[in-house]
């Protein structure tokens, strides 16, 4: 789209992304990277509970139902929110992709607003892959997955290993997120499966 920064077009060497031969079928819920992350986590009382499914090719759709405590102005979404919810969406990618990534670079457009109560209906796709640059898009639409696009973002990831967590986390949640086994399993596997 025009507006949208040049390092945000992926460069002329830049490959298609490939779809992880386990990546999770097309329509299964792919549930939460972490209990506690705001996008998707269960155990944030006024997070976004976005909840993703894979989808066809290198891409996830996901619905986010705005709540009161998302509010920016009265009986609308704040804006901040609804890039987190395209940035979550983005983030969901990596389930398909079966890469640990995290966000460099995130382009908003906000084309409609969104009110309280509405559901979000979100698609996001990885465009092209350079190295350990992931370029994705997404989109944000209401009334259904062919509603008009209300929010929309071009954004930039990039793959990290699992010590990025490690050596940035506060102490107490990475030692929290060690100790479960499951947590470990699922980023130890995004990083072995090639
Ligand atoms: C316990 C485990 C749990 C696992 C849970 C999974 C979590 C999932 C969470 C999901 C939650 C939702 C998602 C979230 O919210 S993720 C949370 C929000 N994001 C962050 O916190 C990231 C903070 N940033 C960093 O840590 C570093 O800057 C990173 C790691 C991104 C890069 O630093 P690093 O030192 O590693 O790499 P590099 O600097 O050599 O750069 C490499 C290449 O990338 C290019 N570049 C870099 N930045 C930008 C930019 N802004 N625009 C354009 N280009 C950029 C750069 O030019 C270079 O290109 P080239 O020279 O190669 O051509």
């Amino acid at each position: 789209m025009s507006g949208t920064s040049s390092v945000l077009n992926p460069p002329a060497d830049a490959v298609a992304p490939v779809r992880h031969p386990d990546a999770p079928a097309p329509g299964e819920l792919l549930g939460t990277h972490y209990e506690h992350c705001f996008g998707c986590g269960g155990g944030q009382e006024h997070g976004l509970h976005l909840a993703a499914r894979a989808g066809e090719g290198v891409s996830v759709t996901a619905e986010f139902t705005v709540r009161a405590a998302h509010q920016g102005a009265p009986g609308l979404a704040h804006g901040g929110i609804l890039a987190t919810a395209l940035d979550e969406t983005l983030g969901s990618l990596h389930w398909v992709l079966r890469t640990i990534a995290v966000t460099g670079r995130l382009e908003t457009d906000f084309l409609l607003p969104v009110p309280v109560d509405t559901v979000l209906y979100l698609e996001a796709e990885v465009t092209a892959v350079h190295g350990r640059k992931i370029y994705c898009t997404a989109t944000g639409r209401l009334g259904g997955p062919d509603g008009d696009v209300a929010v929309r973002a071009d954004a930039l990831f990039i793959e990290v290993k699992v010590d990025h967590f490690i050596d940035n986390g506060r102490p107490e949640e990475i030692r929290a997120a060690m100790e479960d086994p499951d947590q470990v399993r699922r980023a130890r596997a995004f990083e072995v499966n090639p």
